[in-house]
């Protein structure tokens, strides 16, 4: 049976195929040449007390419009200002409203490390993110084979990007530590029924290895959710719906950065 993560990928193939006859990854590698080495974003990630990651997010296929945010470059800024790790762009379009552009002008704006959140499949989506000057990358292991797992894992820390590699069950977080991943990101969100279960983050926690960088993905309403995962062993979380349709961005920033550093 066909998911929404199914559907998902196969509209990014298509939207890929019409990118890739419009530039080719021998011009990406070129241009990522020319390119200032990616932020070490693994490291910033491991500082002590509980990272945030925040989301410009316009849409998404569990909520439909979430926000209109005219100036993602303005709202990546409040985000850093107000003390968020690193931003996360979703540049997929059909359902995310998100395009490239938006990664260019967010990654102008700030200084601290911007993830390009997208469903990769192939290669060059890695070499456009770096292109495009993301630090780290999304790779979903529900959509990709071991074997691509492992050669995009690969070829993102090539390119000095960090790989979040995310997971949702107990078969992908062995999947996720069998591929070496040194960023894990647990995913609240099934990304096949839409479900979002809080919990999913404690039951696999003790599956990832010490040292392993743990993010806290979806579902995070606020500064208490926050708090609970820092508690519950997270470095890091993910931030998207909570942070654009609230009135103060800048003050949820705040609040969950205050509680993860509290926790
Ligand atoms: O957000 C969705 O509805 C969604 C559906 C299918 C695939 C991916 C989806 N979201 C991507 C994300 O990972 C989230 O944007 C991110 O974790 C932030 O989640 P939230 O704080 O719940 O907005």
């Amino acid at each position: 049976m066909s998911t929404v993560l199914d559907a998902i990928v196969a509209g990014v193939r298509e939207d890929l195929a019409v990118r890739t006859e419009q530039v080719s990854q021998s011009d990406l590698e070129r241009r990522v040449a020319d390119l200032p080495a990616a932020i070490d974003a693994e490291q910033r990630l491991r500082a002590p007390g509980l990272s945030l990651i925040a989301e410009v997010k316009r849409a998404s296929p569990s909520k439909g419009h979430l926000a209109e945010i005219a100036d993602p470059a303005s709202l990546a800024s409040t985000y850093a200002d107000a003390g968020a790790t690193a931003i996360s762009v979703l540049t997929e379009q059909r359902r995310f409203h998100g395009t490239l552009a938006d990664l260019d002008s967010v990654r102008a704006a700030v200084s601290v490390p911007v993830l390009r959140k997208d469903f990769m499949v192939t290669d060059y989506q890695l070499w456009e993110a770096r292109a495009h000057g993301a630090d780290i990358i999304l790779l979903i292991v529900a959509s990709l084979t071991d074997d691509e797992l492992a050669r995009m894992h690969a070829l993102a820390h090539e390119l000095g990007m960090t790989a979040l590699v995310e997971v949702h069950d107990e078969g992908e977080t062995q999947r996720a530590v069998d591929a070496g991943a040194s960023v894990i990101g647990v995913n609240a969100r099934n990304l096949k029924t839409l479900e979002v279960h809080r919990d999913t983050f404690s039951r696999l926690v003790p599956l990832i290895p010490p040292g392993v960088v743990k993010v806290a993905e979806s579902g995070v309403a606020g500064a208490a959710d926050a708090a609970l995962y820092a508690v519950q062993g997270a470095d890091a979380v993910l931030v998207g719906e909570a942070l654009v349709s609230g009135a103060d961005p800048a003050a949820a920033v705040r609040e969950i950065v205050a509680a993860g550093a509290g926790s």
